[in-house]
């Protein structure tokens, strides 16, 4: 009895406790309710303390270490508690991320926001990385709250997806794999959606997401809180309409200051050539081993030609690459390791110049012109983030130079011209022309660079910057290593003639065109020996993998990269064919003569070569076959190899012999007497059918057998050659750190060993994760740290993970 009424008296005072709890919680709810109602909108706010927040906030944001709100935070923050609709622009690194962090975190909690109420807030990212990075602070933030949060960016099965999205309140993601949820996913509501957030906001209104954005805004209820955040904002009264803001508060906090970029930023760009260009960044990394440095090409093929040449001329830093077309384990693999490296160089395209927070970041080079200021903006915002110093340099070609400054200018970019010292200029084009002599892959990739560099010249809309014609284009292939420039033809787009003329021209300069070719081989005086080298004609021998390039109709097709180039040149591969292709008459399947002339339109080069063909058009016959034209002395001797002409004749008959050296059909039928003589006709089939089933058993377990062993091979290679990869990748990191040349440009302000000084204003490793570090966190209790600690992201199965990770 006894036990039963202590047992009973506790139920009451657990209950009693339950009551007072909740009635302590809704009378703090009131409480910090009426706080928002009276928060003062002028006053400035210094300190998250000073803010009306619940207490899981307060707590997340001081486990994450922040303490005091950046001007974008303070005021935003207080208008966006208030529900209203936002614009917010401020310059990179300011710290916009927070800025509608928190007020997600806080509206949905002061309407007690549960896991039955639906998905409360959605927050778009152009980027998976951006995306990703979005999501881990919020992770952070939100810890102590019970909200489910989810990111939603693909790369994984729509369908694993599809079963968590129902229970999520809070989603971050990006549009295309938000709208097929939208449209695939009978569970998932979004009537009840409160916030709406557009993180690079003037990015997602833009073009390239226009439909897939509007699409998404048809399943979402006009009623909401929309906000928009970019340091180059939108203020299109188009793109407003579409969102439907609802008198939009427009806090810009740097809209008075003198420069769009933070002031803690040196700027600089440097006049160099195109084909000079991969020397002058060779020479910067070599001078700048101590460094943290981001690269930025103009396509994905650029990237992965520029890391793999540079990779095998071992600058002695580590190299990293990333862009779109690289899978999304790979993707987060990259994005890590540049995070947590100390000195390293990444090339990367535009995918991460918006958004992405790489800690101590200390030069961008952007090697590339960008395609308007506002890319530039971004690209050169991923350095002095938030009160850090950084440094950008931007390399423009002579024709770039006026047209891009102006666009500079009017953006309010301060930039300062700087000269490459030349003797600290070092030439890379030999060795990479002996490299892609070498390795045909490198050379193919060179190849596919060359050809993306121009696409991204052409489809440029400024063309008061980007002159194509005015590139030396020819000079630009030699210093990839190229033994010419790889015949480009435009066949898609609005200015036809313009392009056809430029098709002739690329056409003439083209060290695959035949006669253009000769007529420089007479032009040359000296000729090296490289210079031979490259004119051979029979490069296909040396390059199998050119003959998986050419259709057996003679033009370069979209096809399968050599296998270990990786998987993203394939879907590279694919985009270009609708836009570029590559000329060649290559194989002596050329038989069909008039195929090349077609495709190659009716230019004034084909014009003149026909003519010249007219000449000398020979016939060759084959048994049995329509006669074949020959209308070039290439064609000629092609036609007379003996393998090739093998695919003009019929099929052979396989014989055997005998014993006595007769020839013999491989299958004759036999006598029909000796078959009879042999026995009964069943009992032979029976016999037969035995023997067969034996043998084909045997055969079975042999194969079974080799490929067995050629698993374990394989295996065991697979093995050898990661452990190889993991000693080489650890020889780079070490290999020549020690040497510091000096740094080739004359900066105003700065010396070639200043790398030391910049080593030092970098916070030691335990400052600059003080923000990211939530485990560092030790005034907490031990129990607590281990309930909400958040762990980094690492691998995808790690995101998987995270798809839940608020969950309570
Ligand atoms: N209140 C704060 N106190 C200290 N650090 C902060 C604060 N707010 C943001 N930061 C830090 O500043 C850095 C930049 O923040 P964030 O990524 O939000 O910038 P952003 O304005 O979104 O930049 P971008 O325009 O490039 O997207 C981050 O490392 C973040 O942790």
């Amino acid at each position: 009895m006894a036990p039963r009424a202590v047992k009973g008296k506790s139920k009451t005072h657990q209950d009693t406790g339950r009551v007072l709890k909740r009635k302590r919680g809704e009378d703090s709810l009131a409480t910090l309710i009426k706080q928002v109602e009276d928060l003062d909108l002028k006053a400035p706010v210094k300190n998250f303390s000073d803010l009306p927040l619940s207490e899981p906030t307060a707590k997340g944001l001081s486990a994450s270490h922040f303490k005091t709100l950046t001007d974008i935070q303070s005021r935003a923050i207080n208008h966006a508690f208030k529900g209203r609709d936002i614009l917010g622009a401020a310059k990179t690194g300011s710290g916009k991320t927070l800025a509608f962090l928190v007020p997600i975190l806080e509206n949905l909690y002061r309407k007690k926001w549960t896991e039955l109420d639906g998905l409360g807030a959605l927050v778009l990212s152009p980027t998976r990385e951006l995306a990703i990075q979005i999501f881990e602070v919020l992770r952070k933030i939100g810890r102590y709250h019970n909200f489910s949060a989810g990111l939603i960016i693909g790369g994984k099965s729509l369908r694993e997806e599809q079963d968590r999205l129902g229970r999520m309140n809070i989603l971050v993601c990006t549009p295309g794999r938000m709208l097929q949820h939208l449209d695939q996913t009978a569970m998932f509501e979004t009537n009840n959606l409160q916030m709406l957030v557009l993180d690079e906001a003037d990015r997602i209104m833009d073009m390239g997401f226009q439909k897939t954005v509007d699409a998404i805004l048809d399943h979402l209820p006009k009623q909401r809180q929309t906000m928009l955040f970019s340091a180059t904002q939108t203020k299109k009264v188009g793109d407003l309409a579409r969102l439907s803001l609802q008198e939009p508060e427009y806090v810009s906090v740097h809209e008075a200051a003198a420069s769009a970029t933070p002031s803690t930023l040196q700027q600089h760009y440097t006049v160099t050539p195109l084909p000079q260009k991969l020397d002058t960044l060779w020479s910067f990394i070599r001078s700048n081993l101590k460094s943290k440095t981001v690269v930025f090409l103009s396509s994905g093929k650029q990237v992965r030609y520029v890391y793999e040449s540079l990779r095998q001329l071992q600058p002695g830093i580590s190299l990293l690459h990333l862009h779109g077309r690289q899978k999304q384990g790979g993707r987060l693999d990259i994005t890590t390791k540049f995070s947590q490296a100390q000195h390293a160089v990444l090339f990367a395209t535009d995918v991460v110049a918006r958004g992405l927070d790489f800690p101590a970041v200390d030069w961008v080079i952007q090697m590339d012109c960008p395609e308007d200021a506002d890319t530039y903006i971004h690209r050169v915002g991923r350095t002095a983030r938030y009160e850090r110093v950084g440094r950008a340099v931007l390399f423009l070609d002579p024709s770039e130079e006026k047209g891009f400054l102006k666009q500079l200018e009017h953006k309010k970019v301060p930039i300062e011209k700087i000269n490459i010292k030349s003797n600290k200029q070092q030439s890379v084009k030999n060795q990479l022309q002996n490299m892609c002599f070498k390795d045909p892959e490198l050379k193919y990739l060179g190849q596919k660079a060359f050809i993306s560099y121009v696409k991204s010249i052409y489809v440029q809309k400024d063309k008061e910057t980007f002159k194509i014609k005015e590139l030396p284009l020819e000079e630009y292939a030699a210093s990839l290593g190229l033994p010419g420039a790889p015949r480009i033809k435009f066949i898609k787009g609005d200015n036809a003639k313009e392009r056809k003329n430029e098709s002739w021209r690329m056409a003439h300069m083209s060290g695959d065109d035949d006669s253009e070719t000769e007529k420089k081989k007479d032009e040359k005086e000296v000729r090296t020996r490289y210079d031979r080298m490259f004119e051979r004609r029979n490069q296909g021998v040396l390059a199998e993998h050119y003959s998986k390039l050419i259709n057996d109709d003679g033009t370069m097709v979209a096809t399968d990269a050599p296998k270990d180039a990786g998987a993203e040149i394939d879907d590279e591969a694919d985009e270009d064919a609708d836009f570029l292709s590559v000329k060649r008459r290559f194989a002596a399947g050329d038989a069909e003569l008039g195929e090349d002339s077609d495709s190659s339109g009716s230019e004034d080069s084909d014009a003149e070569s026909k003519t010249k063909d007219a000449k000398d058009v020979k016939m060759v016959h084959l048994d049995g076959q329509d006669p074949l034209l020959i209308d070039s002395k290439r064609r000629e001797k092609l036609l007379k190899s003996k393998k090739k002409l093998l695919k003009f004749k019929g099929k052979g008959t396989k014989l055997v012999y005998d014993d006595e050296g007769n020839a013999h059909e491989m299958y004759e039928m036999e006598d029909e007497d000796a078959f009879k003589a042999r026995g009964d006709a069943n009992a032979q089939r029976e016999k037969f059918l035995e023997g067969e089933t034996e043998r084909t058993r045997q055969a079975d377990i042999e194969d079974k057998e080799v490929m067995r062993e050629k698993r374990r091979e394989k295996k065991e290679k697979r093995k050898a050659r990661e452990r190889a990869e993991a000693e080489a990748d650890m020889s780079e990191e070490e290999g020549g750190l020690s040497h510091l040349p000096h740094v080739p440009f004359e900066i105003p302000g700065s010396d070639s060993d200043s790398a030391s000084e910049r080593d030092e204003s970098r916070p030691s490793k335990k400052q600059r994760v003080s923000f990211a570090e939530p485990d560092s966190d030790d005034d907490k209790p031990k129990s607590k740290k281990s309930q909400a600690s958040v762990k980094p992201i690492e691998t995808l199965g790690d995101l998987e993970a995270l798809a839940s990770g608020l969950l309570g």
